[in-house]
């Protein structure tokens, strides 16, 4: 594991003052770094009844691809406003140095699926649970969620948890 946090770049007041920023586009440049983080986040999912993965944009799509192609689980992608073509559910979220909108297609998600959540970190949870207002929206549950980096200081992962959700993920890191 410590290859792959030594190979995690940590950038201090960004975007935000105030916010160390754990950076995973030098994992991603990091090939055995790379290779190691998808083949461990395998590991922790492979066990996981789910039927659908839903990968959060922009850096959980990275990760959300290549594990729903190993697990053979469709991918559903949580995309930003104004990307999805079709009709979609919405809901809006706080994140730690900002507010935002995520969208599903309406049509990607039936009652009584179960979703795993896949992202590279969870901070405050808002997010994560953005995704699972969303999923239940339609009848369906997010069971699990798996993340590369947890911040758990910041509160993401118990709320989650209360929220009936199982976490997991590779790293713990302070929010300091
Ligand atoms: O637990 P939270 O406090 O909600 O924060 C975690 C979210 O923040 C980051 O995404 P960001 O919105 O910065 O978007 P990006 O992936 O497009 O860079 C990260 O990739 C998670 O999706
Ligand atoms: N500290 C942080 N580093 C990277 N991505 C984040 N998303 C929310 N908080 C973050």
């Amino acid at each position: 594991m410590e290859k792959i946090r030594n190979a995690i770049t940590t950038i201090a007041n960004f975007p935000k003052p105030g916010i160390q920023f754990r950076d995973i586009t030098s994992l991603l440049e990091c090939p055995e770094a790379s290779r190691l983080t998808v083949e461990k986040l395998g590991h922790k999912c492979i066990d996981i009844d789910c039927n659908k993965i839903v990968a959060i944009e922009a850096r959980g799509f990275i990760f959300g691809a290549t594990l729903a192609q190993e697990l053979s689980v469709p991918l559903v992608l949580a995309r930003k406003p104004g990307k999805l073509p079709r009709a979609t559910l919405q809901q809006q979220y706080k994140l730690e140095y900002g507010q935002d909108t995520l969208h599903i297609h309406r049509d990607s998600l039936q009652e009584g699926d179960r979703v795993l959540i896949i992202d590279d970190l969870i901070a405050t949870g808002g997010t994560a649970l953005a995704v699972v207002k969303l999923v239940e929206q339609v009848g369906a549950q997010v069971t699990h969620a798996c993340f590369v980096v947890a911040l758990p200081e910041l509160g993401g992962v118990s709320r989650l948890q209360k929220a009936g959700v199982r976490v997991d993920y590779l790293l713990e890191y302070d929010s300091e």
